[in-house]
């Protein structure tokens, strides 16, 4: 095991004089020497693995790691302490529940939930919603807990500081009162029971020998307390991780900690892994290359042994329409070629690109699965429509209640259900039979839901499942409801698709024989057998073939959004965002919508840190390949419900041209911009996407005056020539510095929209 290592891995696997910092870039095998040394650690220094904690950064990784270690050692890592943060002080909080504060059943609230119960309090107590946006209030509670500050800790001044204040602890309070705890709640009610219990913590201090924390650069200020917490005098800690590679700022991880790390630590204790074995040289030096432009970093080098192999592909298309289909035909190409579906990556930006490339994926038949994110069965609509089935299939089930019982709204506010829940917990019965004790017309609004969920479950007893999923999503108002709203549609094509799943539910129930049946994302996932995974789900659940269809679907759908078979896509490309790929490698990826705005954000791109954060970003992005990388951007894109036109990111102009091998035209020479209306253009390009164009948002063209750029004063009516395009005629020109732009009438090739700064052109007159 350890002669596969490289001289500096196997330092760092069988370390022995105390703490460790590897600081190592990406490839450099950091994660399998962590892996490594837990193996060694129980096998050649027989540390119990009892004694052995592990955090790593998603669910994903933790479960690798375990099965990596169950490979190299013939123990039960079932109950190994190797988990995330959140899993973690999970696990802690239900074993310490009692000093903890805590109901042992205590539920864990997710973004959407805890949206939703800031929503209530924000109704409650007569804030204006347009002052203080529950999202900005859920940021601004997430962000204190992540500092380890209570409301009583807070330093607020200003009466909105101080409003918010008071929102925050209204809103422990309601948590508090509910038995549940969101994600932040679950590390710092955690680091408070280890601080407050001297007991508990001197316990896990002799417990845990070794302590080892992979991406330890991405922790936050509280996780680093909390490992401090949690390492007594005779532990100790392994951390390793990347600078470059830091990408969680903007949820409080701090490069510092590992700064500081070395300082509480690991001083001269610092072990640089230099080698990548991942990818090849065009890659890695490209991705060395981008991250250069960042200053303030720890400084490594990074090089391989592998040669050169391929140059990145980048392909410019004219929307993100083709952008997919092009990527879905490279898909199909390189599985041709023998490649197989798990190792091929399509990442991107923001969630909200999956959309378009998951459609085109479907609609060719390749299995993918989508990973981080939300998936089907997790999206906010889904769940509401989920939780009216739960009611149908039993009315007492109070988290579906209190979920829906209000949404969309019927005037029931959070007095009602608080007088309610108190008649409930009065009388210990469930909230749908406390009802009848609520007076006056909040109380007959309560009747009124009770009795549209009753007709439901009337209707559950005659009517095939899936035309109850559709009357259920007609009469709860869900329908009317997303139709009236801005980001609706998506929504909407959601819950329609809910029917969908339904209808094949039943068409494998009937056909099978079995308790369960799959959604149409799931066949396309396992396809050729798509009964493969069913008795597993009616095994799971322990139902039988008397249950309702309504009651299997629920169990289903349940499995589905859970943990439990997030490892099975196996055989599926594999869909995140780049954020979820972090510590993940591909033979093949395909690194779509490398547009300036998208990837760097346009949040990011004003301030330094941003843009630094955004390019360690890419650095991640680009490390994930193995043998071949695609970079793709799309001139016109439909996000958010709006048509917009980019040009390339500059992140691909930072990567020198010789890594380079484009698929199209230079992106550089070309830059198509959101200008005056299209019709003149001939150009074959853009007329291939020439329907949706029109007049964009703030075209503004400067036909007299001219613009100067580089030294040059470009107007109308000025000839030019361009290496590529050939002669033409300056038609206008808008803009100014960077953004100075020009529609040129080239001879050759019609009109075409050019960046000033970047087209080379030549003045003729
Ligand atoms: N000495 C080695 N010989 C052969 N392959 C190695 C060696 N060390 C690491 N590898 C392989 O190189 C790849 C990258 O390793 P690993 O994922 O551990 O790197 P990492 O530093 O954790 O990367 P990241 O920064 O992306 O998390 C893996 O496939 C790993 O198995
Ligand atoms: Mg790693």
């Amino acid at each position: 095991m350890i002669e596969q290592l490289n001289p500096y891995q196997s330092q760092a696997v069988t370390h022995e004089d105390g703490h460790a910092l590897i600081l190592a870039g990406a490839g450099s095998g950091k994660t399998r020497v962590l892996t490594t040394r837990i193996v060694w650690l129980i096998q050649q220094k027989l540390i119990s693995p009892h004694a052995i904690l592990a955090v790593t950064f998603t669910n994903k990784a933790a479960r690798e790691m375990k099965s990596r270690i169950a490979a190299m050692l013939p123990i039960n890592v079932g109950g190994m302490w190797v988990g995330t943060f959140h899993g973690l002080c999970n696990r802690l909080l239900r074993a310490h529940y009692r000093d903890a504060n805590l109901p042992q059943t205590f539920q864990i609230l997710d973004n959407t939930d805890q949206l939703a119960a800031i929503k209530r309090i924000l109704k409650a107590g007569n804030f204006d919603e347009s002052k203080f946006p529950p999202r900005d209030v859920l940021r601004f509670i997430a962000s204190r807990k992540e500092e380890g500050l209570r409301p009583d800790a807070v330093q607020a001044q200003d009466p909105y500081s101080l409003r918010m204040v008071e929102i925050y602890r209204l809103y422990e309070a309601q948590c508090q009162r509910e038995g549940v705890v969101d994600f932040a709640e679950l590390l710092l009610r955690c680091l408070e029971l280890l601080e407050r219990n001297p007991v508990i913590s001197q316990h896990y201090q002799q417990r845990f020998q070794h302590i080892l924390v992979d991406e330890f650069q991405d922790t936050n200020r509280l996780q680093y307390r909390w490992l401090q917490c949690l390492a007594g005098p005779r532990s100790f800690m392994f951390a390793v991780g990347d600078d470059d590679q830091s990408i969680y700022a903007f949820r409080g991880a701090r490069v510092g900690n590992m700064v500081d790390f070395e300082r509480d630590y690991a001083k001269g204790h610092v072990i640089r892994l230099e080698q990548n074995y991942r990818s090849y040289g065009h890659i890695l030096n490209a991705a060395n290359a981008l991250i250069a432009n960042n200053t303030e970093r720890l400084g490594k080098n990074l090089w391989t042994e592998q040669g050169e192999g391929e140059q990145i592909r980048v392909m410019e298309l004219a929307s993100d329409h083709e952008e997919a289909q092009w990527v879905v035909d490279e898909v199909r190409a390189l599985i041709r070629d023998g490649m197989s579906r798990s190792d091929i990556a399509i990442l991107y930006r923001s969630n909200a690109q999956s959309r378009v490339l998951e459609h085109a994926l479907f609609t060719s038949g390749i299995p993918y699965r989508v990973y981080g994110g939300l998936r089907f069965f997790e999206r906010q609509e889904i769940k509401h429509a989920l939780a009216y089935l739960r009611l149908t299939a039993s009315l007492d089930d109070d988290n579906s209640f209190l979920r829906v019982v209000n949404f969309p709204a019927r005037g029931i506010g959070a007095r009602t259900l608080e007088n309610l829940t108190d008649q409930a917990r009065t009388y210990s019965t469930p909230l749908a039979q406390a009802v009848a004790r609520v007076a006056g017309k909040a109380g007959s609004s309560l009747v009124q839901f009770c009795g549209l969920i009753q007709r439901l479950t009337e209707a559950s007893r005659t009517l095939p499942l899936s035309e109850l999923v559709d009357e259920m999503i007609e009469v709860s108002g869900l329908r009317a409801y997303y139709q009236t709203q801005r980001d609706g549609s998506e929504r909407l094509e959601n819950l329609e698709e809910l029917v969908t799943a339904a209808k094949v539910f039943e068409i494998e129930q009937s056909f099978s024989g079995l308790p369960a049946g799959l959604t149409p994302r799931q066949i396309n996932q396992n396809s050729p057998d798509p009964f493969e995974q069913a008795p597993a789900i009616g095994q799971a659940d322990g139902v039988d073939e008397a249950l309702s269809p309504l009651v299997a679907f629920l169990a289903h759908a349940s499995l589905e959004s859970g943990d439990a078979q997030a490892d099975d896509g196996t055989q599926a490309v594999q869909l995140m965002t780049v954020h979820s790929a972090k510590g993940l490698e591909f033979d093949a990826v395909f690194l779509t919508g490398l547009e300036d705005g998208l990837f760097p954000h346009e949040n990011s791109i004003h301030e330094r840190d941003g843009l630094q954060e955004e390019r360690r970003l890419m650095y991640v992005a680009m490390t994930r390949a193995r043998e071949r990388l695609y970079m793709t951007l799309a001139q016109s894109r439909m996000l958010h419900g709006q048509v917009r036109y980019s040009r390339a990111s500059r992140f691909v102009e930072e990567v020198p041209p010789e890594h380079l091998k484009w698929l199209s035209a230079r992106a550089a020479d070309n830059v198509w911009l959101d200008l005056a209306p299209m019709s003149t253009a001939t150009s074959g390009r853009r007329s291939s996407s020439g329907a949706g164009f029109s007049q964009g948002p703030g075209a503004t063209t400067t036909m007299a005056r001219g613009v100067e750029v580089g030294g040059v004063q470009y107007r109308a009516g000025l000839q030019v020539s361009h290496p590529r395009f050939g002669e033409g005629t300056v038609l206008t020109v808008s803009g100014a510095g960077l953004d100075a732009q020009a529609q040129i009438n080239f001879a050759d090739v019609g009109v075409k929209t050019l960046a000033l700064g970047i087209a080379k052109l030549t003045v003729l007159s």
